[in-house]
């Protein structure tokens, strides 16, 4: 099974590790002349652009881009029709990812000085976001309930999802998704060209204010350059996997967290650093063993081979500045202990602790979402939340008095940058007669 082993002894170690790195899909020359092309021609064309290229790139055959608008009673319907066990998790998932986000909810707040002036921040929902849910290779019902409950719970009053509908295939989970995780209006349209479509707006889709949620290079890239038209969440492309193992988790467990990223896409990337040659000859073998019988082989196959690799370290200290230094998406530690490697840890989307936290827990329900910055965004990026559908604005209620000792200072900073009339507005409420409050 090809996969890249290394060490971090060896001579080239860190210059291999930053080629492996280095490939940033959203980058990518090639996309990026396709996405600025397609965004181009739905900033032109509107509706006609985003059928055509639906019609290309989805299979699909529609007419019109109202054709691409599901229906709400649809969604009921997949709702009513979805197996019992499949709703249940559903809905286990929602819940557990509601209250999760429930304690990341923002709240106005203003003190008050001792003059009576009174300073504070208050919090609004946007009013209309684009949640962008991925589905050319697989279909992700958990990617709208991650994108849809933070939404839902910030109190944004107009939630519109758009999805690709390859071969005009409409999943019912999906649909049944945006039942439970309280989306507005569906639209079955994906990549770029659906980006567009929310940044710019087009005869039948109105702009929205902010466009969130993860999917491919594509969408990676068009979110980048529609950036400033609209606000976006974060850069979350491919994924990403990074594990530290000590060596005493069972391999084929590892070599499975390996493939539950790996089988995203063949750009998604899968690591594991070790400070135990031997257990990561174990990996490679439990994934030649285990490979042949995966469904998404392929996948799995393109990913490790060409972003993958096992790798020993020298310790377990060295593994956590490795990781620093990759900022995953996730990192699960899976190790004794787990909490003191955690410590170290400074750049990761979201840390998984311990052998039983699976990060595939992560991606469905154990609540946390699983939208999360990739492309060693995690540096300065966090994981999707209520935050990105809240903004703040600054509450200033200047008294009579605080105006007084106030005004003197900024009059004073505005005379030293030659601003006379600020330097006036502040001065003109200085020991004004006037009898307003
Ligand atoms: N970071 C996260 O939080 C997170 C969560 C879930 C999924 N993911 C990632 O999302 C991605 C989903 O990708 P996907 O492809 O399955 O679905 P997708 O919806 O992101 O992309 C499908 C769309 O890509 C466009 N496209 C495909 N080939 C094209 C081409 N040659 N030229 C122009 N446009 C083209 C098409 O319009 C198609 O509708 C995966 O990389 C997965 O790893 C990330
Ligand atoms: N691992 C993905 C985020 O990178 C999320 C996901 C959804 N379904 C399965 N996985
Ligand atoms: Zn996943």
């Amino acid at each position: 099974m090809p996969i890249s082993r290394l060490s971090t002894l060896s001579d080239n170690f860190a210059r291999t590790l930053r080629t492996l790195l280095a490939f940033d899909a959203s980058q990518d020359a090639s996309i990026e002349r396709a996405t600025a092309d397609i965004l181009l021609h739905v900033q032109e064309q509107g509706d006609q652009a985003v059928l055509e290229y639906t019609q290309r790139f989805d299979r699909v055959s529609a007419t019109s881009l109202a054709a691409l608008e599901i229906e709400r009673g649809e969604w009921l319907a997949a709702l009513d029709a979805l197996p019992a066990a499949q709703r249940k998790a559903l809905e286990t998932a929602a819940e557990r990812v509601r209250a999760y986000h429930a304690h990341q909810r923002a709240e106005t707040w203003t003190y008050t000085e001792a003059d009576g002036t009174v300073l504070g921040q208050k919090i609004t929902p946007l009013d209309r976001v684009g949640l962008y849910v991925p589905g050319g290779k697989a279909a992700y019902p958990s990617s709208v309930l991650m994108n849809a409950i933070p939404a839902k719970v910030a109190g944004v009053s107009e939630v519109i999802m758009v999805t690709p509908t390859p071969d005009g295939i409409r999943n019912p989970m999906v649909l049944a998704a945006a039942a439970i995780g309280g989306v507005d209006r569906v639209w079955g349209i994906g990549g770029a060209q659906a980006v567009g479509a929310l940044a710019y707006g087009t005869q039948t889709l109105s702009p929205v204010d902010k466009i969130v949620g993860p999917g491919n290079a594509y969408v990676a890239a068009a979110k980048r350059r529609v950036f400033g038209t609209v606000g976006i969440d974060m850069i979350a492309g491919p994924s990403e996997i990074l594990i530290i193992c000590d060596g005493t988790t069972p391999a084929d467990w590892i070599a499975m967290d390996l493939f539950s990223q790996a089988e995203h896409d063949e750009m998604a990337q899968a690591i594991l650093l070790s400070p135990n040659a031997s257990y990561l000859d174990e990996v490679q073998a439990a994934i030649a063993r285990l490979l042949p019988s995966m469904p998404r082989a392929d996948i799995i196959r393109s990913s490790l081979a060409n972003r993958g690799a096992l790798i020993l370290v020298q310790s377990l200290d060295e593994a956590c500045a490795i990781a620093n230094d990759i900022a995953p998406e996730h990192l699960e530690i899976s190790t004794e202990n787990p909490e003191i490697w955690a410590e170290k840890i400074r750049h990761a989307g979201a840390i998984f602790l311990g052998r039983y936290s699976s990060e595939a827990l992560g991606d469905y329900c154990a609540g946390p979402n699983h939208v999360l910055p990739t492309s060693r965004t995690a540096r300065f990026s966090s994981p999707l939340g209520v935050y990105d559908f809240q903004k703040r604005s600054s509450l200033i209620h200047v008294s009579k008095a605080g105006a007084q000792t106030l005004g003197q200072v900024a009059a004073t900073l505005a005379h030293g940058e030659g601003l006379q009339a600020h330097a006036a507005s502040a001065e003109y409420r200085l020991n004004s007669t006037e009898s307003i409050s």
